[in-house]
């Protein structure tokens, strides 16, 4: 137990501390477990509940859900359930302790005293904001550690009056928990940070739902912890709104999202849907990967005029006048006809094929009007004059409106004046579209021309049958919105949808009604919160489907609010797509412009900003580095300053006395020495994890190599060793790190000491340096040697 010098603790006083709050945890895990089990008795009624027929159906899918959602939050919250308690000073409101957890729990004997608060909950933020300056009535701030359901430590905080020295420069708050938590070994996957947040993180993950806020912060600063604790925070408080168009939170790659996928869950959230820029078009994997200059051609703006004219490209007029055999008669489109048929189509300002509908009207009726006279004129020709009735005029018409009418119907299911129109003016897919367009060097010219030099277009050429890739997803996206859909047969789906959600969500408000388990107050809790309209949006139906499931279906799905991290990393285009994703613009932009290491990135937030939101976004940053030790950081701002003298690098809270090491290998004896050195660093960070980071052409050689080390197996989701290429280990951090031909590295790629530099910060305790060919300048810092 640690507590701060001057609350005067003995040690038989710690072991009584540590036991009545064993006592007091005690008391909530068996809160916890009848909370469980409520929810589980429920879960089994609602799954036995009799009754056939839709709504009975209805009900029962919706109480199954309610319960299931429960059951699993309150599973998710096992370990770590109470991890503070907070003692106010004489005269404040609150004269007994609260207790802070991962979800409130109450005491509904005793008028619903809280038991646990929730760390989102207002109250709890003196635990996260309060210093011995400004102590906000808070006399003692307590760490409550826990192994499974045992207490096994405290570590108090007096902030009282007289009792300054308790946060260090840093302004650290639970600083004694910050660093036993920092001093974990890494398991691969990233855990939450719920008990030891800091000031500078909580003002970022408690700011307001609107707007957009970027930011920014150095390696390790928990940009991504805070990222995703905002989630957890923006769903708890503004529940109603976020629960009916979900969040989402945009990483970098797939492996990244394993890594971070586990923190949402531990903080009882489900809601969520964690998706790379590259997944957000449904039904498409972009399993393909692009050259670095095509990434980045696709990645600009540009890209829009070039679908725009690829599209326009699909509308054409004949040369020529185009004949169609109907019927063994040639009906005749002349080029003027076609021409302004398309312009007709084209003022309408739809989509192509919406718009493609309009086009083909008038076509249909040019013909129809054609092989009318056509008609006309054969009888006229064979027919002898019939003098007029009485009632008859003669306006040269001999069939009417209704003989129009059917002419051009026939005209219009038959296939070869389909197939006619179609070549002008076809429906046609985005991805069609795009293979068509990447495969074609004269639709390439076409388009591009104007808005791509020739040696820029001639990258984007590639075979038929190419996997799609992450690059070619906002293309597809765009081009979905440039070419619409006929969306008749989907608006018709989506209104039963919505029928049958509404029955569901009277079900589910019936069965609460119903249920008399269900104290009143809780009652009231839930119907506070939730209406029939609400849950209906919430909730489908007919595949018990939440809102994040169905917008990870749903292209034109719009979110509540939009959480993108590595955002560094992005492509004007990426942006796009996101911000169609967001018509709201409540969005949440993590990253470091300092880390770019995609060519089609950004390194400045205006750049990419300003079009969608003028300067009406706010920057907060990070200015502590949580992961990397002062030591590796050191080597690192060398590196930092070479990009730009003017950056700073954040400050490391901690330090290990161990010195980064460097040392010279021959290339061709990497592959045989680089065994042994990873024996060393696994040895160094005793069960901890091991990266080796190379470029991308000693990743292959090196990953045979060092196949099986530290037990891994293929199969590891978490593998102890691993082997990446930078940009694969952007946002990941390991115990220790070893870089393999820096040089080349940074020769590899357009922004190649960005790469180097997020490289260095990848490691919590140790780094090492294995150089093939010439030193750098900027690592002298190292220690030669291992
Ligand atoms: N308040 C905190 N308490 C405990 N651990 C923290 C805290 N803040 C950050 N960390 C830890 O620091 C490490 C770095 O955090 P994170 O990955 O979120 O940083 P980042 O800013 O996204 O880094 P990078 O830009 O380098 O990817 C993680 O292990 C995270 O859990």
């Amino acid at each position: 137990m640690s507590v701060s010098p001057n609350d005067g603790t003995d040690s038989a006083g710690k072991s009584a501390e540590i036991a009545a709050e064993q006592e007091y945890v005690s008391l909530l895990y068996g809160k916890l477990d009848a909370e469980r089990e409520l929810a589980e008795r429920r879960l089994t009624e609602a799954l036995r509940s009799g009754g056939s027929g839709p709504q009975a159906q209805a009900e029962r899918e919706a109480a199954t859900a309610t319960h299931s959602d429960r059951l699993a939050q309150l599973s998710s919250v096992e370990q770590g359930l109470c991890f503070g308690r907070l003692d106010f000073s004489e005269g404040h409101d609150d004269d007994s302790p609260i207790y802070i957890g991962r979800l409130g729990l109450f005491d509904e004997s005793d008028d619903y005293k809280p038991l646990l608060i929730d760390w989102r909950a207002p109250v709890s933020r003196p635990f996260y904001l309060a210093t011995a300056a400004s102590p906000d009535g808070v006399q003692r701030r307590r760490h409550i550690r826990t192994l499974t359901r045992r207490v096994v430590g405290v570590d108090d905080e007096i902030l009282d009056l007289g009792s300054a020295g308790s946060s260090d420069h840093l302004g650290l708050a639970g600083e004694a928990a910050l660093l036993a938590a920092l001093e974990q070994r890494r398991t691969g996957a990233m855990s939450d940070i719920v008990a030891t947040i800091q000031a500078e993180q909580d003002r970022i993950i408690r700011a307001d739902l609107s707007g957009v806020m970027v930011v920014q912060g150095g390696p390790g600063t928990g940009k991504t912890a805070v990222a995703l604790h905002r989630a957890a925070f923006l769903l708890y408080t503004y529940r109603r709104q976020l629960d009916t168009r979900g969040v989402l939170v945009v990483g970098p790659n797939s492996t990244f999202l394993r890594y971070i996928g586990q923190v949402l869950p531990s903080l009882g959230e489900t809601g969520v849907l964690l998706s790379t820029v590259g997944e957000l078009f449904p039904g498409l994997a972009a399993t393909g990967a692009d050259s670095p200059e095509a990434a980045e051609i696709k990645g600009r703006l540009a890209m829009v005029d070039v679908l725009t004219a690829a599209v326009r490209d699909r509308q054409t007029v004949p040369d020529e006048a185009l004949e169609i055999l109907v019927e063994g008669e040639v009906l005749t489109l002349d080029r003027g006809v076609c021409e302004r048929a398309r312009e007709k189509a084209r003022g309408t300002l739809k989509p192509h094929n919406l718009a493609r509908r309009v086009f083909l009207d008038r076509l249909l009726d040019a013909l129809a009007e054609q092989s009318v006279q056509r008609l006309e004129s054969v009888v006229l020709d064979n027919v002898p004059d019939i003098p007029l009735a009485e009632d008859e005029s003669d306006d040269g018409d001999l069939l009417d409106a209704r003989d129009l009418a059917t002419i051009r119907q026939e005209l219009a299911e038959d296939p070869t004046v389909l197939t006619a129109l179609n070549g002008l003016w076809p429906k046609i897919t985005p991805q069609e579209l795009l293979s068509d367009l990447l495969t074609s060097p004269e639709r390439l010219d076409s388009a591009t021309r104007g808005h791509l030099a020739d040696d820029e277009r001639d990258v984007l050429l590639r075979l038929p049958g190419s996997l799609w890739t992450p690059a070619d997803v906002p293309l597809l996206d765009e081009l979905a919105e440039l070419l619409g859909e006929d969306d008749t047969a989907i608006r018709a789906r989506r209104a039963q949808r919505e029928r049958e959600d509404r029955a569901y969500a009277e079900g589910v408000l019936d069965i609460l009604d119903q249920d008399e388990e269900i104290f009143d107050e809780e009652r009231i809790r839930v119907s506070d919160v939730l209406d029939a309209d609400l849950l209906a949006e919430r909730q489908d139906a007919a595949s018990g489907l939440t809102a994040a499931q169905r917008a990870a279906q749903d292209r034109t799905w719009t979110f509540g609010h939009v959480i993108v991290d590595e955002a560094q990393e992005l492509s004007q285009m990426d942006w796009r797509i996101l911000m169609r994703r967001c018509p709201s613009r409540s969005m949440t932009i993590v990253g470091d412009v300092s880390q770019t290491g995609s060519p089609a990135g950004t390194s400045s937030w205006g750049g990419v900003l300003d079009r969608y939101v003028a300067d009406r976004w706010r920057l907060r940053e990070l200015t502590v580095n949580y992961r990397t030790p002062a030591e590796i950081m050191n080597l690192a701002a060398g590196v930092l300053a070479e990009i730009d003298p003017e950056l700073r690098a954040p400050t490391s809270v901690r330090e290990t006395g161990e010195q980064p090491w460097q040392r010279p290998v021959p290339r061709a004896d990497v592959a045989g020495e680089i065994r042994s050195i990873v024996d060393v660093e696994l040895a160094g960070v005793e069960g901890g994890t091991v990266a080796v980071l190379v470029p991308a052409d000693l990743e292959g050689s090196l990953s045979a190599e060092l196949a099986g080390a530290g037990g891994t197996t293929a199969e590891d989701d978490n593998p102890r060793v691993s082997v990446l290429t930078v940009d694969r280990a952007k946002g990941l951090e390991f115990d220790a790190v070893v870089v393999v031909a820096p040089d080349e590295v940074v020769a590899e790629s357009a922004r190649g000491l960005n790469d180097l530099y997020v490289a260095l910060t990848r490691a919590t305790k140790r780094l090492g340096i294995v150089h093939t060919g010439p030193r750098m300048g900027a690592l002298s810092g190292a220690e030669n040697g291992r």
